[in-house]
């Protein structure tokens, strides 16, 4: 068994109790469901063999097995589907934490829609595993053994063909199994690959429909669609030659069990009587055999989800959550030292060795051209990532050692994500008991908390959208404020009164800003200039634009030159 399987069987191992009732009420369906058979074709044998047969005793056992079957079957369908849904339960539950511990910095190179189908449809094709395998597959082991016993008592002739059918109908799948798991890979790839595309299209309508792009888009798709139609045949053609196989080698069994029977009947080896027993307990020892088989030709499918799922919740973190966290002080101020940084182990340095310093109640704005690392130091103070050489510390800790960072450090971000529902949700998203109306007016917003907001905030203005995302940060009152100035796309007016909401807010604060306007950058009490992962000079804004020819003075296009 492969590590993602033997990962899932352990799934099941903290739910022994619906697991044993699954198993109880399968065994017990089986076995009344066989003993019903094994009992008509007693009573059919002394019929024929013109015994006397007490029919009354008969049927009442007959009606008996019936109604058992009946509620065992009612009873296994709820406790294996309450057992599938108790695991699944607990599989989406780690899914959802290993997204949250990798995420949002490296959700390990994928996409959004190829993630919705791990949460989704990878997460379904287990529930078949759970709900319809493990406890049946156990069960069937137990009938065909007990069934083989009780023929070989009445006659071991009678196994001479059922048992070598029943062990070829297994061996079948096994000996396809190298094909059924390449092909339960491409699979679950291709329609994970379809399901992002979809996703993709969908959220990139706007785009699509505005440059003309939606026929060539629906023609990728049409091939992402006939590239999963391949595979699916491919798939269906394997699984189809399989069942066809098994249905001729039950068949065969059948009509070879008839004969030894007729045989033994014949040569006084088994009684007339016996004889429809005899059959119905050979044959029964193919029902369960097939059953098996049926699983075992899914087996590709279900490994390539297990992989899936098990490879996303066993992805190792980012950042580790510190074993003996530290408190910082109050006011904390950021220290940036000598940090040094690299997205990828072998690619390009993006930092290297930025130090600066952002102390309490000042603000910071971070200059730089596009791609000098800006971004990548918010990332860092976020802690999506920790630095390879050099320190982020955050009120003389080290930001490693720090517990709950997005307490401690917030942030609005250059791409802000509005969340379908209203405005006060998504205000209240980090601070759920926060005042969002006061919240909203810190950020100047003059709008009612209770306006809804359409998925990705599409019923509101930009600038609506960046002061939702202001009020959201300003909600969570922590003492460091990070702020990507791409967001605040407003007008002067509008953009003076929000310089002033931050002018307030950064007094009791440490506010860095990646600071793209000429006006932040003046109003900031210390301004960083990086370039290309350096800090290039810091200083405040007079004593950097001092010098027409200096770097600032050329970045905000002071020298007269066209930047
Ligand atoms: N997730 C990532 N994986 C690999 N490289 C990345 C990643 N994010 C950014 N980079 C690279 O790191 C470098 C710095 O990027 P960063 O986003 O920090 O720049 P920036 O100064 O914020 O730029 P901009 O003003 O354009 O947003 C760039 O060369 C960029 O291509």
């Amino acid at each position: 068994m492969s590590a993602p399987m033997r990962w899932l069987a352990g799934a099941v191992a903290g739910h022994r109790r619906a697991f044993a009732a699954t198993l109880a009420a399968n065994l017990i369906g089986q076995v009344a469901a066989l003993s019903a058979a094994a009992t008509a074709a007693l009573l059919l044998g002394r019929v024929i063999a013109g015994e006397q047969v007490p029919g009354g005793p008969f049927a009442a056992v007959l009606g008996a097995l019936v109604v058992v079957v009946t509620l065992a079957t009612w009873w296994e369908t709820y406790v294996a589907h309450d057992l599938a849904y108790l695991v699944l339960a607990g599989l989406r539950g780690r899914i959802y934490d290993a997204i949250a511990r990798i995420a949002p910095a490296r959700l390990l190179g994928r996409r959004s829609g190829d993630l919705s189908a791990t949460v989704l449809s990878d997460v379904e094709t287990l529930e078949w595993l759970f709900a319809h395998t493990l406890a049946q597959v156990l069960t069937a082991a137990a009938v065909l053994g007990a069934g083989t016993v009780v023929a070989a008592v009445l006659n071991p002739w009678l196994l001479v063909v059922s048992l070598p059918v029943a062990l070829a109908v297994l061996m079948l799948p096994l000996w396809l199994r190298g094909l059924s798991r390449r092909q339960g890979d491409e699979l679950r790839a291709a329609s994970a690959r379809l399901t992002a595309d979809v996703v993709d299209t969908v959220q990139g309508m706007r785009e699509l429909t505005a440059f003309r792009a939606l026929g060539r888009r629906r023609r990728a798709l049409a091939a992402r669609t006939r590239d999963l139609a391949r595979v699916q045949a491919g798939s269906a053609a394997r699984g189809g030659l399989e069942a066809a196989l098994t249905d001729l080698l039950v068949a065969v069994a059948a009509v070879g069990t008839l004969l030894v029977v007729a045989l033994l009947v014949r040569s006084g080896g088994l009684s007339v009587a016996h004889g429809p027993l005899a059959m119905v307990l050979a044959a029964g020892s193919l029902g369960p055999a097939t059953q098996v088989a049926l699983l075992l030709r899914e087996y590709g499918t279900l490994r390539a989800a297990a992989h899936r799922v098990h490879t996303l919740v066993t992805a190792p973190p980012n950042v580790r959550e510190p074993a003996d966290p530290a408190s910082p002080s109050d006011a904390p101020a950021v220290v940036f030292d000598d940090v040094r940084f690299r997205y990828v182990p072998d690619g390009p340095e993006v930092l290297r060795g930025v130090s600066f310093t952002v102390r309490h109640g000042q603000t910071v704005a971070l200059v730089g051209a596009s791609g000098a690392g800006k971004s990548t130091c918010v990332s860092l103070l976020l802690r999506h990532w920790d630095p390879d050489r050099g320190r982020i510390l955050l009120g003389g800790v080290p930001l490693d050692r720090v517990a709950d960072v997005p307490a401690r450090v917030t942030v609005v971000p250059q791409d802000v994500h509005l969340f379908a529902g209203s405005v006060e949700d998504n205000v209240r998203l980090g601070a759920p008991h926060a005042d969002a109306a006061a919240a909203l007016a810190a950020a100047r917003l003059a709008i009612d908390p209770g306006t809804p907001v359409g998925e990705r905030g599409v019923t509101l203005s930009g600038g609506q959208r960046a002061r939702v995302a202001i009020a959201r940060a300003l909600a969570v009152d922590a003492p460091v404020l990070v702020l990507d100035e791409a967001v605040a796309n407003l007008d002067p007016d509008n953009e003076a009164r929000l310089a002033e909401t931050l002018a307030a807010a950064a007094s009791d604060r440490a506010t860095l800003i990646v600071a793209h306007r000429l006006s932040t950058v003046r109003r900031a009490d210390h301004v960083v200039v990086l370039d290309a992962g350096r800090v290039a000079e810091q200083g405040t804004f007079a004593e950097l634009t001092a010098d027409p020819g200096g770097r600032l003075s050329r970045l905000l296009g002071l020298d007269g030159q066209p930047s």
